[in-house]
């Protein structure tokens, strides 16, 4: 189990020490296994409607998790597709979950799905990400 911590002089909206607008997450994962995850309560200001997270914003927290199942695998990419299926609304008043994991990769190239859930177990979305990894001859 590895974990990731938000660093002073990363300016990432997601991770990063830096941003004062940032959400500053921390990432645990298992880099053998190829996944990483996240808790936290989301703050009001990712608002779309009502009391609904913006669909924006749940692409970027997708993104994110995605992301660090490189990071914990000590990869530096950047995203190439991004395809999101949102099935239930993102609801602002509880926790959720960021789960992220490889699901194979081809040379530079990283297929990983991710998805956010409700406290109770529920997927309110999911996506599939290509990632293209610039550290890696495997
Ligand atoms: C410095 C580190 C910083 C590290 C910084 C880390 C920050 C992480 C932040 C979170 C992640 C982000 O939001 S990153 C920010 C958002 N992303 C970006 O800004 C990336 C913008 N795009 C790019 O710069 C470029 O498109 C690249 C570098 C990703 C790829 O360019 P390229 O090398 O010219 O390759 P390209 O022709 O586009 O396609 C790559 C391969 O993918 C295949 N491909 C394309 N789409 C698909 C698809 N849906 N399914 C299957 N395969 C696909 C293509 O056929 C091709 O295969 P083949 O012909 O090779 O076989």
């Amino acid at each position: 189990m590895k974990t990731l911590a938000p660093k002073t002089g990363n300016s990432c909206f997601g991770c990063g020490a830096d941003n004062p607008l940032g959400l500053k997450l921390t990432f645990h994962g298992d880099p053998e296994k190829g996944t990483a995850w996240t808790e936290f309560l989301p703050p009001h200001f990712l608002a779309g409607g009502a009391n609904m997270m913006h669909g924006g914003f749940i692409a970027l927290l997708l993104d994110e998790v995605s992301s660090k199942v490189l990071s914990m695998q000590g990869k530096r990419g950047v995203t190439r597709n991004l395809e999101i299926s949102y099935q239930k609304p993102v609801n602002l008043s509880g926790p959720v979950r960021l789960e992220g994991s490889l699901i194979r990769h081809e040379g530079r190239k990283h297929f990983i799905k991710a998805r956010i859930l409700n406290p109770g177990g529920d997927v309110l979305a999911e996506s599939e990400a290509l990632f293209l990894v610039f550290n890696t001859s495997s």
